[in-house]
């Protein structure tokens, strides 16, 4: 049979809190730029997180990759470090790196990336809010 190249996701949802600030810019630059996600208290999401992964369906498993060990690497990559967490606080990564969408994708791309088997990962794709969506895809 000819081989097969399917697309694969798992969708996972976590809560967390953070502030958009940038260590680069003034804070009168920072409330500017962010606005009320300049908070200085911060405000929170129930972030939903799709990470998609891509290859050849296995003759013999009929899976690209198994979804149970897909479920496994979310939860060490994404709800262990960030579920209930002050982004900006609790994860060392963003100590520096603004806590945008975006940059949490990459930080879940480059986290994900090191657990999966080489070149299956496709894509990671953040809800931030019902109508604020990332997509990542390591570019
Ligand atoms: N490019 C980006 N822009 C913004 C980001 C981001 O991550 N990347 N994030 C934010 C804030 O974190 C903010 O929380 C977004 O919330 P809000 O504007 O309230 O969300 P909605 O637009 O979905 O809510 P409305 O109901 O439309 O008010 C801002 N920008
Ligand atoms: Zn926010």
């Amino acid at each position: 049979m000819a081989e097969r190249v399917a697309y694969i996701t798992r969708v996972q949802s976590f809560s967390a809190c953070h502030r958009l600030h940038s260590p680069d810019l003034s804070d009168e630059e920072n409330k500017k730029v962010f606005g009320k996600c300049n908070n200085p208290n911060g405000h929170g999401h129930n972030y939903k997180v799709e990470v998609t992964v891509r290859g050849k369906i296995d003759a013999e498993t009929g899976m690209v990759m198994n979804l149970t060990d897909l479920k496994r690497y979310i939860e060490d990559v994404i709800m262990t470090p960030l579920d209930h967490k002050n982004l900006d606080k609790d994860v060392p990564y963003f100590a520096k790196v603004v806590s945008t969408t975006e940059n949490l994708a990459v930080y879940i791309w480059d986290h994900m990336v090191k657990e999966l088997p080489e070149g299956l990962l496709y894509e990671v794709k953040i809800h931030e809010t019902d109508k604020n969506i990332v997509v990542y895809r390591g570019e």
